[in-house]
């Protein structure tokens, strides 16, 4: 493993590892070498300047992006290759920032979905035969999880017609409803107000009941308040890892951040437009 894995809180066995994951784009080094581990329940964000290599690293855990060096593990076992389909049979779920609704599908059928993608990866060993009944507790169960996200009354409703945050919810029930131990968060927070990333950042708490998160955000608020762990790509390595407050204060990733500020600052001025400064 690479010098630099975040380390975990002592004593703390990893429900997900990447070891040594390296990922190049033709001469882009978009990863080198980063390695990280999860724990059972905890949060681990992962943020870093434009072009730092977040996305990528998401990708690759879901099996979006096969790299060209590096493990992963499941409970302390290699996962020879990972697929996106296969991600469910070992309880983890993801949203993506692009939602991936069906919109001819209402919230409640696009979750009901979900459920029955666990359900048939063999996630749900008592309901991979989904008989009429399962349906039933399928459906159930889906209910359930939009109620706890406070948007079952737009449950019979296609999301075209909903604001973003509510089909944001709706992604996010879909991929709660099979229950993960392993939630994976691609910019959770974009396009959400104030007070619904306060929301969101609640409720990514309380899911450490159940579960563990790991986040790729922009905002750093959330993932401030949100993280018992932060790790920190530029350039696709990582240059700090650890609590936020030791995070925020690592001179390398003010110098990343600053760097990059100055950078956009440039293109902003020569091209003359507003663009956010992230
Ligand atoms: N499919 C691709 N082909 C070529 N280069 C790519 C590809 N995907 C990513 N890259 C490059 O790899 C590097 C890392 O990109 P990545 O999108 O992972 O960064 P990021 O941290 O998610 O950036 P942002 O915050 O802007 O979304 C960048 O230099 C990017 O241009």
């Amino acid at each position: 493993m690479a010098d630099d894995a975040a380390p975990l809180r002592p004593g703390a066995a990893p429900l997900f590892s990447v070891q040594d994951v390296s990922v190049r784009f033709g001469g882009v080094h978009a990863l080198s070498g980063v390695s990280l581990e999860v724990a059972p329940h905890e949060v681990l964000g992962v943020i870093g300047p434009n072009g730092a290599g977040k996305t990528t690293l998401f990708n690759v855990l879901c099996g979006f992006v096969v790299p060209q060096q590096g493990e992963l593990s499941w409970e302390g076992r290699r996962l020879p290759r990972v697929r996106p389909s296969r991600l469910a049979r070992h309880g983890i779920a993801r949203t993506l920032q692009g939602l991936g609704l069906f919109d001819r599908m209402s919230v409640l059928e696009n979750v009901v979905v979900g459920a029955e993608v666990h359900a048939r990866s063999g996630f749900w060993a008592g309901l991979a035969g989904l008989g009429s009944r399962d349906e039933a507790r399928l459906t159930e169960r889906a209910r359930a999880t939009l109620a706890r996200l406070g948007i079952e009354e737009y449950a019979d409703r296609l999301p075209p017609s909903l604001p973003y945050a509510i089909r944001k919810k709706a992604a996010l029930a879909r991929a709660l409803v099979a229950e993960p131990r392993l939630l994976l968060l691609d910019e959770p927070a974009s396009g959400l107000s104030r007070e619904e990333m306060d929301e969101l950042g609640a409720l990514i708490r309380e899911l450490t009941e159940s579960t563990a998160t790991m986040l790729v955000e922009h905002h750093m608020d959330l993932v401030m308040t949100v993280c018992d762990r932060v790790m920190v790509l530029d350039f696709g390595r990582v240059i700090a890892s650890g609590t936020p407050a030791q995070v925020q204060d690592d001179p390398a990733v003010l110098a990343a951040y600053l760097g990059n500020a100055v950078d956009h600052a440039q293109v902003e001025h020569s091209a003359g437009t507003a663009t956010e400064v992230r």
